[in-house]
């Protein structure tokens, strides 16, 4: 087994580039299953949710290939509308095809997706919103299969702002008849993105990134040139890592609007955080300050994806905070991880109570899902001795080459081999 053994106590500086969105690139990968043509992506980030996502596209029979940090699709003729079983249990994200397939061919089979373990997560409002558009669905042997003679255009209230459902609804309608209106959308940057992307190609999607979107059937999308936005859960993982080892940092290729939340509660902890066009200065003179309280939301709202790395830094706080996660109620599996390194921490259903301590110790943790990993590492950075965090996979799924990501700003990591455990 591999893992990622962190030395702890090394204050991060210098500064670092963050790479483009996993969570934007995945559904506009998606989107270039719409189009006629080559479309170029730009900063696309390599990891491991991308390479299912390009591997299945080219399982579908669309060209993809990789040249640095850019992509090249071509998906103008799939030759199958069914995504591969195996590849769908590999990552959530895996759902977005459902959309575009549907919308180009009148007819798609996928499976339940996969992807981490942080509640139940179903796609009830994916399903509900295809069906709403025309679409008929049908559940059976473990298989769903979505058919449709032509979408038509409708309006669709979305029983709670999903950042999939509203990215696969939008792609489903592009070439639906007539107009579609998604109320109570999610407003995230990444939806922002993608619709972006569409508009670029031709379609007519307004209002991405306010509760209600509105989208005009068109005919036909030329495949187009684009760059993905910076990660914005990425930046925040670094700015919490400068936070965490009283560090220095200066971060390049971020969007502090995408953040605010963040920089908000960061500051708030005494770190001071300084924005220059596309940089943001990142420094911390070693108090962290207790938080009464930080309650996870949709965007703008608090993200979910930093809740437990935003806990690794209320670790050491010279005092008592809470947290509240609300978008997913199974999102606190790091907390036993940090307890082992010395972390207190008490959850009650939805709230975490973290009493701040003076030092955290370096221990043999697991990361149980994606941003759960990230905290461990953060926690490792800031214990004194080796942190060693098993079940690698997972951060691979987030962050690009994580050991260089963390080295270039001075951290001590390195994957190592070890026995598997008994
Ligand atoms: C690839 C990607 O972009 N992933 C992000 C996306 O996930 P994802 O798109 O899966 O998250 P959603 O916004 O859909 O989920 C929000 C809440 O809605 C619930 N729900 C969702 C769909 C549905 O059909 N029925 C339903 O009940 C979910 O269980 C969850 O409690 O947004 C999450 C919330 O910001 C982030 O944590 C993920 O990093
Ligand atoms: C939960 C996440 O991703 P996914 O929705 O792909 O599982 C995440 O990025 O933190």
């Amino acid at each position: 087994m591999e893992c990622l053994a962190i030395e702890g106590g090394h204050r991060l500086t210098g500064s670092v580039r963050v790479h483009g969105a996993k969570n934007a690139a995945l559904p506009i990968l998606a989107a270039s299953v719409l189009a006629h043509g080559e479309s170029i992506l730009e900063d696309v980030p390599d990891l491991q949710d991308i390479r299912v996502m390009l591997t299945i596209l080219s399982q579908l029979g669309a060209n993809v290939e990789r040249e640095g940090s850019a992509v090249r699709v071509d998906a103008t003729q799939l030759r199958s509308t069914v995504v591969p079983e195996h590849l769908m249990r590999q990552m959530r994200s895996s759902i977005f095809l459902m959309g575009p397939i549907l919308a180009r061919y009148g007819q798609v089979r996928v499976s339940a997706p996969g992807g981490c373990s942080i509640g139940s997560r179903p796609i009830d409002l994916h399903l509900k919103g295809l069906q709403a558009l025309g679409a008929v669905i049908e559940e059976k042997h473990g298989f769903i299969d979505c058919t449709a003679k032509g979408l038509r255009g409708a309006n669709i209230y979305l029983d709670l702002p999903s950042v999939g459902a509203t990215e696969n609804l939008i792609m489903a309608a592009v070439f639906a008849e007539g107009t579609t209106v998604i109320g109570n959308a999610a407003r995230e940057p990444e939806i922002v993105d993608l619709a972006n992307y569409l508009n670029a190609m031709g379609a007519k999607i307004r209002g991405a990134g306010e509760a209600t979107v509105v989208i005009e059937g068109v005919e036909r999308l030329e495949a187009k040139r684009y760059r993905i936005i910076p990660d914005r859960i990425v930046t925040g993982t670094l700015m919490l890592a400068a936070a965490v080892t009283q560090g220095d940092v200066t971060l390049n290729n971020t969007n502090a609007t995408h953040l605010g939340a963040v920089i908000n509660k960061l500051r708030e902890t005494g770190v001071r955080i300084d924005i220059e066009g596309d940089a943001m200065h990142v420094k911390s003179d070693g108090q962290i300050r207790p938080l009464d309280h930080i309650r996870t939301d949709y965007y703008p709202g608090f993200p979910t994806d930093l809740q437990s790395p935003f806990m690794a830094l209320l670790t050491r706080a010279s005092g008592s905070s809470m947290i509240t996660e609300s978008v997913f109620e199974g999102r606190y599996k790091h907390v036993s991880e940090l307890r082992r390194m010395g972390a207190k921490v008490k959850v009650d259903l939805r709230t975490a109570f973290i009493e701040g301590v003076p030092e955290l110790t370096g221990a043999v943790v697991e990361a149980t899902d994606l941003r759960a990993g990230a905290a461990l590492i953060l926690a490792g950075l800031a214990a004194k001795g080796t942190t060693c965090v098993e079940h690698l996979h997972h951060i691979d799924r987030g962050y690009e080459r994580v050991e260089e990501l963390f080295g270039s700003l001075g951290a001590k990591m390195q994957r190592v081999k070890k026995e598997s455990r008994t």
